[in-house]
């Protein structure tokens, strides 16, 4: 009798340790089913999204942002509306909120309302791929590659890195006029011995001759592109500039005033707020922040236009 119960133990033990191993199987495998059920929607869902173009104008309304870390916004109930083609000069103290802005205009942080538009579609329905391919941008903390000159331009559109006519092209618009001892090879830094060093005005043309590599962006984004420069070479640099941009929607940021009277708009932020937007002549007229930059940056740009010559 007592035998026969031992050996029904031990049955029903391995039996449950049976069911147990199957059970254990089934919710591995439905793991993997759900995990795969994920995977194909986010594929789908990156598929559904639109391929980024606009036509008309961006839209930006009501948009306020507050970076996850900190508490206080960032930026403030903006609203703001950008034509297509024009150039929009984005002007403030530190810290007032422009690369934050423009950052979210090329969709690098996402916004949780939809407050951002291009054409009146929400931003957060471009495919990403399709938006970061389609607009350019040069930021203020942009990249020093050590690696050659090639590399450095081609960072632009990785596709041309063996296009020399092209990455030529691209450097002369930013008037590299003393060419490199080994042409587009020329190691750049400090790492090998035989490597060149740039200053920091020429590294700064050099990341924005990556602008001028990307073919027909529907974006142009400069942020602080010539705080490294003097005003002579500045007002050079963003004459070629503003030639190959004509017919792009341009945003440039900048401390300087120097850009901002050949802009098609300015907008000064302060504190996360737009304070002021209008044209040069609107914005002067008006004498508030825009008035006391330009009165006293004037003379830098008075003087350099005389020598330069008419293009
Ligand atoms: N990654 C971040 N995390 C947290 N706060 C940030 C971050 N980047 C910017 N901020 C904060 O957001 C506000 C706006 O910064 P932002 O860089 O957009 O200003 P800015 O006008 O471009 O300044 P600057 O002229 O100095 O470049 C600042 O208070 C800044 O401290």
């Amino acid at each position: 009798m007592a035998v026969a119960i031992i050996i029904n133990v031990i049955s029903n033990l391995i039996e449950d340790y049976i069911r147990m191993l199957e059970n254990l199987n089934y919710s591995v495998k439905a793991k993997q089913m759900k995990e795969q059920i994920a995977e194909k929607s986010i594929i789908k869902s990156a598929h559904g999204k639109i391929p980024f173009r606009f036509h008309e104008q961006i839209d930006i309304s009501n948009l306020s942002f507050t970076y996850p870390n900190i508490q206080i916004e960032s930026l403030k109930n903006i609203n703001l509306t950008i034509n297509k083609g024009e150039l929009i000069a984005v002007l403030g103290e530190n810290g007032s909120g422009k690369t934050t802005l423009v950052k979210l205009l090329l969709g690098l942080y996402k916004v949780e309302c939809d407050s951002i538009f291009y054409d009146g579609i929400p931003i957060n329905q471009f495919d990403e791929n399709s938006l970061y391919n389609n607009t350019s941008a040069v930021f203020q903390d942009f990249i020093k590659y050590q690696t050659n000159v090639r590399d450095n331009i081609a960072v632009g559109d990785i596709t041309y890195v063996n296009n020399d006519e092209k990455l030529e092209s691209a450097l002369n618009r930013v008037l590299f006029d003393n060419h490199f001892p080994g042409g587009l090879n020329t190691k750049l830094g400090y790492i090998d011995q035989d490597s060149t060093n740039l200053s920091g005005g020429q590294w700064q043309r050099l990341a924005l001759s990556r602008v001028f590599v990307k073919d027909n962006p529907e974006l142009i984004i400069f942020d602080e592109p010539t705080s490294a420069m003097d005003p002579l070479s500045e007002m050079r640099i963003l004459n070629e500039v503003l030639r190959y941009c004509k017919n792009t929607t341009t945003i440039m940021i900048s401390h300087r005033v120097g850009i901002a009277r050949k802009a098609d708009k300015i907008c000064v932020l302060q504190q996360g707020q737009i304070v002021e937007f209008g044209t040069h002549d609107e914005l002067i007229k008006s004498k508030r922040n825009y008035y006391e930059m330009w009165m006293s940056q004037k003379e830098w740009y008075e003087d350099v236009e005389d020598k330069i010559p008419a293009s």
